[in-house]
């Protein structure tokens, strides 16, 4: 079946906190349309770029795009951007069930509220291997009042301007903002406005309720909890999981997780969701939002003190529900037992010519103005870096406890080019910042595969014994990823898909300060590029020196 949208993007006024921000929209709406689906349709969004003077491209988080490298929606990996005015038409299949996103991928803009929910659904005569009455979408976000050009702007400026900690979190893109600290704006904030009502998520006294909760911050790291209420988890990104009961869900950026919840609690009343920043010691207000007992108004506060939620700098819980995670029996694909090349990929923070960068091996990732894909097909080779980024770091002279020696790296645009068929190993290796004794959670994300989570551990990994302890029996799979503080993470994938595919922090400002790679593979198996990814760059055809 083909499932046709037409999408709107432009920008509007926004108060999803209650104070007022440029936001970009989806025929009028941030979160955007959820696209709701059968596993073997075909979605085709035809999307008008109404940005008035900005580019825009939307990337589909979790679908493989297997045939259809181009539609994946990265700007100068896998397409050139779409001009203000100008229509594209996206068009790929959902080959699985399961719980995806799709979310700008260009510049900052997810930050601007550029995203949405995907529910792919089973065939028709196949059940889950658990069982609900309602199903429900809920994204997570943290929120920013300055706008995604202030926060790129001084990002990339002399000296550095950080983001810093986010205004608010929305839940189902709701939240609030304290309109009554000193120094708003007149009519910036509106604690009345309708837009910032909090989310309400009605229930049937006795029902059981599958929620679908996904995380598209652009900083924080989050737990999520329902007071009053235990959640079991049953899916991980698509994958069915070992099903296991949680009080509160560490949900990080890119992430998807199907809970399973069952309202048996008292009906007379409501009950707080919380929602609150784990990993950095944040200034911001948890997030809330009202699990309705139905027939109580959606609006009744519950009579209780909302859920303070777990210790930000408490790493223990967070990578005991990391390792907790496993493939649920039936629902196994195993993993091949070795693999044909190990990239170690240590992350740091790094300082480049004055700019404050992110680094992996010490290269620092710079996006290309004509997209890989492209160039690799056209054979405009000269559009970037041949020297490949390196499979390795320094890791005798290098201690990941501590600032490093020496802060300086090197910026590039190579690409990794992986042998096609062959299994690959990533090792993510965390360290130290920049400051003393601070280290960050990196949720990474890989765009066309999922990948067999093999293992997580603390401190430097140990090429020799660490292997051995490899879950090679029933690791899940999995598309986005942390990296604890001062940890490591051990992925597994099969380059068997065509194309050029983003790997990189799903942190926004990560991301755009250097901290991704790009893998290909098979890219000679590649059909026919459309000409509608074109239009940059050397893709225009004519090119002079
Ligand atoms: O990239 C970052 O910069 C800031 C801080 O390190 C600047 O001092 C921070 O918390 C990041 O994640």
């Amino acid at each position: 079946k083909v499932r046709h949208y037409k999408w709107e993007v432009k920008y509007e006024f926004k108060s999803p906190d209650c104070y007022r921000k440029l936001a970009i929209t989806i025929n009028g709406r941030t979160p955007g349309p959820s696209i709701i689906a059968q596993q073997g349709d075909t979605i085709v969004v035809e999307l008008k770029n109404s940005l008035l003077t900005e580019n825009v491209a939307i990337h589909w988080h979790g679908i493989r795009q297997i045939g259809t490298p181009w539609m994946d929606g990265t700007e100068g990996v896998t397409q050139c951007p779409i001009l203000p005015g100008d229509t594209f038409f996206y068009k790929f299949v959902v080959d699985r069930p399961g719980t995806y996103l799709y979310h700008a991928h260009y510049g900052m803009q997810r930050e601007a509220g550029l995203y949405g929910s995907i529910r792919v659904s089973l065939p028709d005569g196949e059940t889950e291997p658990f069982s609900y009455d309602y199903d429900r979408s809920i994204i997570l976000n943290d929120w920013y009042h300055l706008s995604a050009y202030e926060q790129a702007v001084g990002l990339s400026s002399i000296p550095f301007v950080w983001v810093g900690e986010p205004q608010s979190i929305l839940i189902q893109g709701r939240g609030r903002f304290n309109c009554s600290r000193p120094g708003i704006g007149a009519g910036l904030c509106n604690a009345t406005n309708p837009e910032c009502a909090p989310y309400a998520l009605t229930v049937v006294p006795g029902k059981t309720y599958r929620l679908r909760l996904a995380s598209l911050t652009a900083l924080s790291a989050l737990s999520f909890e329902i007071e009053g209420h235990n959640m079991t988890v049953v899916e991980a990104d698509g994958h069915y999981v070992e099903p296991f009961v949680v009080q509160n869900l560490f949900i990080y950026s890119g992430e998807t997780y199907s809970v399973l919840i069952k309202a048996d609690q008292n009906p007379t009343r409501n009950y707080w969701a919380s929602t609150k920043i784990v990993s950095r010691n944040s200034t911001t207000p948890n997030g809330l939002a009202i699990l309705n007992y139905y027939p109580n108004h959606p609006r009744r506060s519950p009579p209780t003190i909302p859920p303070i939620g777990p210790h930000w700098n408490d790493i223990a819980p967070r990578l005991a529900q990391s390792v907790a995670i496993k493939a649920r029996p039936g629902f196994i694909h195993p993993p091949p037992q070795t693999s044909d090349r190990v990239i170690v990929m240590l992350n740091t923070q790094n300082r480049i010519n004055g700019n404050v960068r992110w680094s992996i091996n010490n290269v620092s990732f710079n996006l290309p103005h004509t997209p890989y894909l492209i160039a690799y097909k056209h054979n405009l080779l000269h559009t970037f870096e041949q020297r490949p980024p390196p499979d390795n770091y320094d890791s005798a002279n290098h201690d990941i406890f501590s600032v490093a020696k020496n802060v300086n790296a090197t910026t590039s645009n190579g690409a990794y080019r992986l042998k096609f068929n062959t299994t690959v190993d990533i090792i993510l290796q965390n360290a130290n910042t920049m400051n003393p004794n601070n280290s960050e959670t990196h949720p990474w994300h890989l765009h066309g595969h999922d990948f067999w989570v093999l293992g997580y551990g603390t401190g430097k990994f140990d090429k020799v014994n660490d292997p051995k302890k490899y879950n090679l029996v029933d690791p899940i799979m999995k598309n986005t990823v942390p990296v604890h503080p001062y940890g490591w993470t051990a992925l597994r994938f099969r380059a068997d898909n065509p194309g050029v595919w983003a790997f990189h922090c799903h942190i926004e400002s990560h991301f755009y300060m250097g901290m991704g790679v790009v893998f290909e593979e098979g890219v000679e198996r590649v059909g026919k590029l459309p000409t509608s990814i074109m239009g940059c760059g050397d893709t225009r055809g004519h090119h002079s020196p």
